[in-house]
């Protein structure tokens, strides 16, 4: 039987081997952790070449892209009907797709970032995605909004109190800061909205990418929405099918590239875009009353 003092000195010692594999657990967890960009990367683009994706074989997302997307001089629409591929294109920028073949790059401040060849984490510390609202659906719903950035937050070398200033800024921003002890599922569609804006511009990216940003709001709603994505400081790249949208000038809209059946059908400045896309439809609505 073991006396009270080896039993302390087992103690003694099982406990200090606990500390030190918990202080290498915590050096190890900060070690994988990466920094949130002080300053946001600066003139971030898209390269397209040739760049195909395909979900299987009979079903193509995009055909054939080449494209070069600078994001330094305005916000960029990508219209087009559904199914031509729009979402497929965010998610190539954004490096959740690679290509089936051909090739998608990011670059920003010089440098060119490629995820089929292991740049995704570099891409998505440049790219901020607004969530679509199915992925909002996957986050954690009963905690409140200041702690779902929180959250998102930890996998960055940042104190507690960094942490939570940045996610009261964010939420600030779009006039959320009332909201910031609310849960995720007691906000309306427009703060909804709001939120995962917010949340993609609480990482400091370098261009933030959302994909029918005002998807399913009021007229009110969506110009409300509107506003503050298009006047938060930095470049947009975004999905719609609002073609009123693309044409106000207070949203700095310098590009549209028209998608058609996964191909760029046209890629020019919004007046043009919109009188292409009004045609375009036209010819489908022809297709489809000839063939029937
Ligand atoms: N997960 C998937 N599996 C199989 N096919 C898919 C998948 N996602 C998209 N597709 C197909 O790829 C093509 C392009 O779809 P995509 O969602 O990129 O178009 P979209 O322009 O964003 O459409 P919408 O405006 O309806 O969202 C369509 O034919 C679509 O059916």
């Amino acid at each position: 039987m073991r006396t009270p003092s080896a039993v302390r000195s087992a103690y003694r010692h099982a406990s200090a081997h606990l500390q030190t594999t918990m202080f290498g657990m915590g050096l190890l967890t900060s070690l994988f952790k990466t920094t949130r960009p002080v300053t946001p990367p600066q003139k971030v683009g898209f390269g397209f070449d040739h760049a195909v994706y395909a979900y299987d074989a009979q079903t193509y997302g995009v055909r054939d892209i080449s494209l070069d997307l600078s994001c330094s001089n305005g916000n960029t629409a990508i219209i087009g009907l559904n199914g031509a591929g729009k979402s497929t294109l965010i998610d190539l920028m954004n490096g959740t797709l690679t290509p089936s073949s051909g090739k998608v790059t990011v670059e920003a401040d010089g440098k060119s970032y490629d995820a089929s060849h292991g740049g995704r984490a570099q891409i998505q510390r440049i790219v901020g995605t607004v969530q679509r609202e199915a992925d909002l659906y996957r986050l954690r719903h009963n905690v409140s909004i200041e702690q779902s950035i929180d959250e998102l937050l930890r996998k960055y070398r940042l104190t507690t109190v960094q942490r939570l200033a940045i996610a009261g800024d964010a939420l600030a921003k779009f006039s959320l800061d009332t909201n910031m002890r609310t849960p995720l599922d007691e906000l309306d569609g427009e703060q909804l909205h709001l939120f995962a804006i917010a949340r993609a511009y609480a990482a400091n990216p370098g261009v933030l990418l959302a994909d029918e940003p005002m998807r399913g709001l009021d007229e009110i709603s969506s110009r409300h929405v509107a506003h503050r994505l298009f006047t938060c400081g930095k470049p947009v790249v975004f999905a719609t099918h609002n073609v009123d949208l693309i044409r106000n000038d207070e949203f700095n809209i310098t590009r549209v590239i028209v998608m058609d059946e996964g191909e760029i059908a046209f890629d020019g400045e919004p007046a043009s875009a919109s009188a292409y896309y009004a045609q375009l439809i036209r010819s489908k609505y022809r297709q489809i009353s000839s063939t029937q």
